[in-house]
């Protein structure tokens, strides 16, 4: 089974999620590439009709991981834009994440992971397991937390 972390990232925090998720499963022998998003020019929370430099192929991958900032409330735009213009999800095992700044529940966690969970629904994706990774203090545990439970399912 082939794996391919797909991020979007712009400070490097969803980032590094991605790279310790990275090491763990090759640490276990799965077969695991990351792919970012590039987005071309600076995309802002309201960015309407968002191109991209680098555009990952999901087409090789048998599971998908996606991982996004939140922002302003919700998903990151260019994650949003990258996700909708995906042709088919058909057969792909997929599970995603979002980092944030904020720690309270209603400042985009859960609705940026409904965001996902519904673009790739629509695509015939199924996705099997999410995780909310608030950047504060106690981030190291919420991320070993993330990585031994996407470890179990792929
Ligand atoms: C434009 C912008 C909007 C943001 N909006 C939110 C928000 O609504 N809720 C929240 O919890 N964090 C918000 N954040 C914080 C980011 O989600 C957080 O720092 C995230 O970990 C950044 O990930 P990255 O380094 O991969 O880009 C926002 C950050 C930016 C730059």
């Amino acid at each position: 089974m082939k794996i391919g972390i797909v991020v979007y990232s712009q400070t490097e925090h969803t980032y590094s999620v991605a790279q310790k998720l990275q090491e763990k499963f090759q640490e276990e022998g799965k077969e695991v590439e990351i792919e970012r998003i590039v987005p071309e020019g600076e995309v802002h929370p309201g960015s309407k009709d968002i191109k991209f430099e680098t555009l990952p192929d999901v087409e090789k991958y048998d599971a998908l991981i996606f991982g996004s900032p939140v922002h302003a409330f919700s998903l990151a735009p260019a994650m949003k834009a990258y996700l909708e213009q995906i042709p088919s999800l058909q057969n792909k095992k997929i599970a995603a994440f979002v980092t944030k700044g904020l720690p309270f529940n209603w400042t985009g966690g859960n609705k940026a992971i409904d965001k996902i969970k519904d673009i790739c629904q629509s695509k015939g994706g199924s996705i099997i397991g999410t995780e909310v990774v608030v950047w504060n203090k106690s981030r190291d545990k919420k991320i070993g937390d993330l990585i031994r439970k996407f470890s179990v399912i792929f």
